[in-house]
């Protein structure tokens, strides 16, 4: 997210920020150092984020936001309010519900100045329509959007409880109620804002009694096992650093009364104040958060899926039950639906990058029938290695997926070039911006298919690989050996 188009009424932007700060040393115990500010970022296409006034030492306290004040299931009226245990509901979908009922209060609520800041629009995957999605092409992120299961929890789990109590939850905008079509298309509008907001912005809340330190907002919407999660909250302020990879300064730290930023480097006059949003792919960055700069490059992977490498070894399909080798796998806990390779750096060797289960699954899938037979019959795994068979195996693998992708590394180099000038970045808006970022997120996967097959030729060309122990040679079981 980035520009206007994300907040409501842009045009007030400072003085909603100056009412949220506000609002926000209006509550007992809140302490913002004079050091810091809350500045407009969007021409730099990042919404707002934390900026120092002056020269911030390591470890000096930024803020420090008590726990009453963060927005969370605990603190809000809504549970004494409701029949229903909401921390049942796990803690996505109860802060969800909270969130929901607390907008909806309006003026109201007593988070009414902290919403006026966050935004209402996304760039998340989750927003993107079918064609936008299309730009990211062979990329795995596609399926990992998750949009009809998170809409039928909402519409199982939250909507029973905001119809059965609409003067909790008043629809407004003129609808009469969260009922039919109309009703149920907003409140899935509202619900996935509320959705999207916790997987962009919300903390994972440690107990008071834990003194540890904060984890970041890294899950995905919905998709994980909500059982010994964390509850989660929003934090005011906290949430509103922006992060950018290599270059963060701060920390959050959960103390017994209250959550507490501190420096975790010095910071000079002027600069951004970053949090850690984790080591994280830009296809995944993009998915969570909506956004995507070079720095997180070195993260980017590619992910092979179980099917396509099936297809290319040969096998009529991938159901494990109907594939002894699939099943010998999985019975040792070795098969997965996909596998991912992490961008290689300079001086990786092919051992070191790719998961030993990816190489285990080639393995098994060269063998001849009798290295199999004798494996099975003793119930072992096979010993992975990467051989000649594996390596041509794994080579027709990265090719399949290379052309998947539609377009090659060369045209969408050309194709973001051309897009706009790199001094400009933020300039872009809406669909372009969005096919800015696919093309940012399909360049960097195709970069890993373009670095891994090198390293492919080079262990080929070096002599090294072996041969499989049956004499097989690559030609005679896969029809494209690794170029030489
Ligand atoms: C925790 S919020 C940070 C505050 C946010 N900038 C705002 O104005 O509300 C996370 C969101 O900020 C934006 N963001 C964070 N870091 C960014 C960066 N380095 N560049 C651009 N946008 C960024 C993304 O839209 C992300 O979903």
């Amino acid at each position: 997210m980035s520009s206007s188009a994300h907040f409501p009424d842009p045009a007030s932007f400072q003085d909603q920020s100056d009412r949220f700060v506000s609002w926000l040393e209006s509550n007992p115990g809140v302490k913002v150092n004079s050091k810091i500010l809350l500045a407009d970022l969007r021409s730099n296409g990042a919404g707002r984020g934390v900026v120092a006034r002056s020269h911030i030492a390591e470890g000096e306290e930024l803020f420090s936001i008590p726990r009453s004040v963060i927005l969370a299931v605990q603190n809000s009226q809504l549970k004494s309010l409701l029949s229903q245990d909401v921390d049942a509901l796990g803690p996505w979908l109860s802060l969800m519900l909270v969130m929901l009922y607390e907008y909806l209060q309006g003026t109201q609520s007593k988070w009414a100045p902290y919403f006026q800041v966050l935004p209402t629009r996304f760039d998340t995957l989750m927003f993107w329509s079918e064609p936008e999605l299309r730009e990211l092409q062979a990329s795995a992120i596609v399926d990992k959007i998750g949009k009809r299961g998170a809409e039928e929890s909402i519409l199982e789990s939250i909507a029973p409880i905001v119809r059965a109590n609409p003067a909790l939850f008043p629809p407004g905008n003129g609808l009469a109620s969260f009922d039919g079509d109309a009703g149920t298309a907003a409140l899935l509008e509202l619900t996935h804002m509320m959705g999207s907001l916790i997987m962009a912005y919300a903390f994972d809340i440690e107990k008071a009694e834990d003194d540890d330190e904060a984890e970041d907002p890294d899950e995905s919407y919905m998709t994980d096992d909500d059982e010994e999660q964390l509850s989660k909250g929003m934090v005011p302020l906290a949430d509103l650093l922006n992060a950018d990879a290599d270059r963060n300064n701060a920390r959050l730290y959960q103390e017994e009364e209250a959550l507490v930023m501190k420096s975790i480097k010095p910071i000079p006059e002027g600069e951004e104040i970053f949090n850690d949003y984790g080591e994280i792919p830009r296809a995944d960055l993009l998915r969570r958060y909506g956004y995507v700069t070079d720095n997180y490059s070195p993260f980017d992977v590619i992910e092979l899926s179980l099917d396509d490498i099936c297809q290319a070894a040969g096998l009529p399909n991938s159901n494990v039950e109907s594939q002894p080798r699939l099943q010998l796998l999985d019975e040792h806990d070795l098969l997965d639906d996909g596998y991912v390779i992490p961008r290689p750096s300079a001086n990786d060797k092919l051992e070191n990058i790719l998961p030993i289960e990816l190489v285990a699954l080639l393995t098994t899938l060269v063998q001849s029938p009798e290295e199999f037979e004798q494996r099975r019959s003793k119930n072992k795994p096979p010993r992975p290695a990467i051989e000649v068979n594996q390596a041509t195996l794994l080579y027709k693998v990265l090719q399949g997926k290379q052309v998947q992708y539609g377009t090659s590394l060369e045209q969408d180099t050309q194709l973001l070039h051309g897009l706009l000038p790199p001094q400009s970045p933020s300039s872009l808006e809406g669909s372009a911006r969005r096919h800015k970022m696919a093309l940012q997120v399909r360049i960097g996967e195709k970069e890993i298919l373009h670095s891994v097959l090198a390293l492919l030729d080079c262990l080929a060309a070096s002599g090294t690989l072996k041969r499989t122990a049956n004499g097989d040679t690559a030609d005679s079981r896969q029809s494209k050996a690794p170029r030489v």
